[in-house]
């Protein structure tokens, strides 16, 4: 097993309250600021929080392994993520992949549940984003079988989880600002409408016994798009790895807290001050391993203006950002015409590039990056 790193757990109780002190608000920053500058991976806890207990995490796990656990045929009918960057419903084993290796995880995908009433208003008058829109439930029958038995209704259970996990996110904004040297309220500004273009998305992930991790792994190096990826996972066992100081080292989950990652939007927005990871997710060949993943994006219309003048725009880009980088597979590399992004004859390069300057926003952006990831070959 790979050695582990002393990386810390920050109790943000003082970014939660609206009566906390400046002081306290100030202190919780400096931690921030000192993990996203050391390793861009921390824990966060709040023990206050009904988000951080047990009994909540046992509820989502319980609800997430429910799900895994119909049978194909009823997986079959949960619709399956497209291409194209609004991803919700069921990402079948091998649907999806940052490099060319087999990810042996399945997965599902959704987020905010739009009122009824206020989706129709949207729809009927086309001003839904493409990145918002209905999730995609299990069908009704599935549904009624999952809650069979159960007091937790599944679907409530992870509406309410999703909740939960995007006011932490608002209130680590807070902090972040402040560990910038922003008003407290500063990159909150990036984030309006996040939670409607944001989600969730349960991990299954399957045993495999490549111990190299080339032919099979859980989830390929990469790092996270968005603003802030914020992670349930209650499984003990090696999963998510973090590459630092040279070789790939464990991120072992903690009990009553989530695991946070930078995201490369938030890095880039800081000159590569905060560090988005290098991480992936392995199997120990032996167990299966569960997580529930906010990806916590900024505004669709988002840009990346430069918040932190002292690095330059040049250094920052050089980093090993996945949101720069092209993720298709090998195959798909050589087939441009087929890559949209390739459209306009641009490849994913000067689309990147586009990013930088400010002539794509975020949402546009990002719907390449959904596309680049996806795999024909996924089988249930
Ligand atoms: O499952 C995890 O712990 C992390 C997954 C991950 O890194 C990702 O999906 O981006
Ligand atoms: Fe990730």
């Amino acid at each position: 097993m790979a050695a582990s790193l002393a990386i810390p757990t920050i109790d943000i109780t003082a970014l939660l309250n609206s009566s906390s002190s400046t002081t306290d608000k100030q202190r919780v920053a400096v931690e921030l600021l000192n993990a996203f500058t050391t390793y861009g991976v921390f824990y966060i806890t709040s023990p206050s929080h009904p988000l951080f207990t047990t009994s909540n995490t046992n509820q989502v796990l319980d609800a997430t392994k429910r799900l895994f656990d119909l049978d194909a045929a009823q997986k079959a009918q949960i619709p399956k993520i497209q291409p194209g960057g609004f991803t919700r419903g069921y990402v079948p084993i091998g649907g999806e992949s940052g490099s060319a290796t087999k990810e042996l995880k399945e997965g599902f995908s959704y987020g905010y549940e739009w009122p009824a009433e206020a989706l129709k208003a949207k729809q009927a008058d086309d001003s839904l984003n493409a990145l918002q829109g209905p999730n995609a439930w299990p069908a009704q029958a599935s549904l009624d079988q999952l809650d069979q038995g159960h007091k937790d209704s599944f679907k409530g259970t992870l509406q309410e989880f999703y909740l939960h996990v995007c006011d932490i996110a608002k209130g680590l904004l807070k902090g972040i600002s402040l560990a910038l040297a922003l008003p407290e309220d500063e990159l909150a500004k990036y984030c309006t409408t996040s939670e409607t273009i944001s989600f969730m998305r349960l991990f299954h992930y399957l045993p495999y016994s490549d111990q190299g991790h080339t032919a099979q792994i859980g989830s390929s190096a990469h790092t996270d798009w968005g603003f802030l990826t914020l992670i349930l996972s209650p499984s003990k066992t090696v999963g998510l790895q973090l590459f630092h100081d040279n070789k790939w080292q464990d991120v072992p989950s903690r009990d009553n807290s989530l695991v946070i990652n930078g995201g490369d939007y938030l890095s880039l927005l800081t000159g590569g001050k905060l560090i988005s990871p290098f991480h992936r997710v392995v199997s120990n060949g032996q167990e299966e391993r569960y997580s529930m993943c906010c990806f916590y994006y900024p505004d669709y219309n988002a840009k990346i203006p430069l918040l932190v003048q002292e690095e330059i725009r040049g250094q920052a880009a050089s980093g090993n950002y996945s949101l720069l980088r092209d993720q298709r597979d090998e195959e798909a590399k050589h087939d441009e015409a087929a890559s949209p992004a390739a459209k306009d004859g641009q490849d994913a390069r000067s689309v990147a590039t586009k990013l930088l300057n400010g002539d794509i926003n975020f949402g546009d952006y990002i719907i390449s990056k959904w596309t680049q990831v996806y795999r024909k070959g996924g089988a249930y």
